[in-house]
């Protein structure tokens, strides 16, 4: 096979909790340079997969490679090259916003003053001047999710993989992670994001495969006219294909 090694390859990827939910048997590529967006309902299954994805639940089936490396033997080098924002944002709440960044940026392998000057760049980034003194409990959602991005971001990860990372954000958040990862994703990066919000999917992803009861259903063309539509046309679809079998 040629050309570039995919950020992440999923092949056959499955996991089933009890009662049958989970997901079933999903191929995934996200290519270096693109953002390629994950949409699905509330349950479909976007979290699980992103978990199974960096290797924080075990598959019962399937595998992943990140930047060419098995998930499952993967080392600190291969993780030291992943950003990912699933599940809890921020390891110490007690800490204050400039502190927590420092300790992300040392934890993902950078040294004293690489980690510094990585800070600095990304409270430039997401506009947090205001609040690195300020403990991280403290706080507003929104601005949590901004210090949880930085964090996930600060040591320039080559594969980023972001579940809802505008949920909370303000329309002013919105538009300064779109740059950012618009600029990584120039760069080189590959981008993995789920969302609800197909406005916003639809203005930077380069890919988008719909999430339905643990299933890819199909893709979603970014510069279709009526993307709802077409989602919900693709998900009633496949649920009407499903209860008909
Ligand atoms: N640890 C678990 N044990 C049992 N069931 C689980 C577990 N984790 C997730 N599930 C179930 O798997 C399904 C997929 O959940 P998941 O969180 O991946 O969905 P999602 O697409 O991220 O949803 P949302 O948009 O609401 O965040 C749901 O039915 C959920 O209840």
């Amino acid at each position: 096979m040629s050309g570039p090694v995919a950020r992440i390859e999923a092949r056959a990827l499955a996991r089933e909790f009890r009662g049958g939910a989970g997901v079933h048997g999903i191929d995934l590529v996200v290519a270096p340079g693109e953002v390629h967006a994950i949409v699905g309902l509330n349950g479909a299954g976007k979290t699980t997969l992103m978990r199974l994805l960096l290797g924080m639940l075990r598959p019962d089936a399937g595998d992943v490679r990140v930047d060419g490396v098995d998930v499952r033997k993967a080392g600190p080098a291969t993780w030291r090259r992943v950003g990912h924002l699933v599940d809890t944002p921020l390891a110490y709440a007690e800490l204050d916003a400039r502190a927590n960044l420092l300790a992300a940026a040392r934890l993902h392998g950078l040294g004293r003053q690489e980690a510094t000057a990585a800070v600095a760049a990304v409270i430039a980034e997401f506009d947090l001047a205001r609040y690195t003194d300020v403990r991280t409990s403290r706080l507003s959602l929104g601005n949590r999710q901004r210090v949880g991005l930085a964090a996930a971001l600060a040591h320039d990860p080559q594969v980023i993989v972001l579940d809802e990372p505008t949920s909370a954000l303000d329309p002013a958040g919105v538009i300064l992670l779109r740059e950012s990862l618009l600029r990584r994703v120039e760069a080189g990066a590959g981008v993995l994001v789920s969302s609800h919000h197909l406005d916003e999917v639809a203005r930077i992803a380069d890919r988008i495969t719909v999430i339905n009861d643990g299933r890819a259903i199909g893709a979603l063309d970014p510069a279709g006219v009526d993307l709802e539509r077409a989602f919900f046309a693709a998900v009633h679809a496949d649920d009407r294909a499903r209860s008909a079998a």
